[in-house]
């Protein structure tokens, strides 16, 4: 009996900072980054290439930053984006620890720390099976880590944009605020951005949009969610450009 295959051969896999902190209120879970790194691993081992931006937000964000009257908005989001920095470290560690090569990229230049994001490099990382965690979004203020992720995901060429929430998917309306709501199977970025539906953030649905990269929201929180996204499609939601 042969094994099947993936459907997907390359992946950008978008992890919040929030899904790294568990329930904690701030910083992040070992262990969560440890069944993280597992299901990473498990991908790995079927030869998919495994691409991840990483969240900021379990540390800081620098619309809130800006808010709380600590700092303003620019200097706050380059502290968000340092604070991905962070995230990325353990989970290159976490991701290490099971053996699996990781190359840690970020779009700001850390010397000594991090290597600098280029995506002629990361394609041919990915190709020789080290997974690419990528940090410091897009390296621009007023972005968010979504938009990083969609951008990274269409530079390296990934087949699929695979956002982990705490959801089940993209629902008619929030499914934490309302019992009745209903999840979508398949829509269409157009339906996202016509029923304001918050799934990401306009300039990244735009973005897989315009590039025709599809998109699939899923639970990570639900085990073996991510291998079946992988494996065939039928996890979560997912929107495309046309259904
Ligand atoms: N239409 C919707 N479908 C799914 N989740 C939604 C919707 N509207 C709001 N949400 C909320 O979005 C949250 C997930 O957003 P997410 O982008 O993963 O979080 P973060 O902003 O921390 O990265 C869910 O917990 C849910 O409460
Ligand atoms: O391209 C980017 C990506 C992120 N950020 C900053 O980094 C913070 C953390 O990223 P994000 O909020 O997207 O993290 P997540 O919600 O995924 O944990 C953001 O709030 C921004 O302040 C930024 O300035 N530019």
């Amino acid at each position: 009996m042969t094994e099947k295959s993936p459907r997907f051969s390359r992946i950008l896999l978008k992890l919040s900072g929030e899904a790294l902190a568990g329930n904690k209120d701030m910083g992040i879970d070992a262990n969560i980054l440890d069944q993280m790194s597992l299901s990473i691993a498990h991908l790995v081992g079927l030869g998919v290439q495994v691409g991840i931006v990483v969240g900021g937000g379990n540390l800081y964000r620098g619309s809130q930053l800006q808010k709380d009257g600590l700092v303003g908005r620019v200097t706050g989001d380059q502290m968000g984006m340092l604070a991905t920095v962070m995230n990325g470290l353990a989970m290159r560690d976490a991701l290490e620890r099971r053996n699996i090569k990781t190359r840690l990229m970020s779009a700001i230049a850390i010397n000594g720390v991090v290597e600098q994001y280029s995506s002629r490099n990361a394609i041919r990382f990915l190709k020789s099976g080290d997974v690419c965690v990528f940090v410091a979004g897009t390296g621009n203020p007023f972005f968010t880590t979504d938009t990083a992720a969609c951008l990274r995901g269409i530079e390296i060429e990934a087949k699929l944009i695979l956002k982990a929430t705490k959801v089940d998917g993209v629902y008619n309306k929030d499914p934490n605020k309302y019992d009745d709501a209903i999840r979508y199977e398949h829509l269409t970025f157009d339906q996202v951005l016509d029923e304001k539906l918050e799934v990401m953030d306009l300039t990244a649905i735009c973005l897989c949009r315009d590039h025709d990269v599809p998109l699939q929201v899923f639970n990570m929180n639900k085990a073996g969610a991510l291998l079946s996204v992988v494996m065939d499609g039928n996890e979560g939601t997912r929107v495309s450009k046309s259904l």
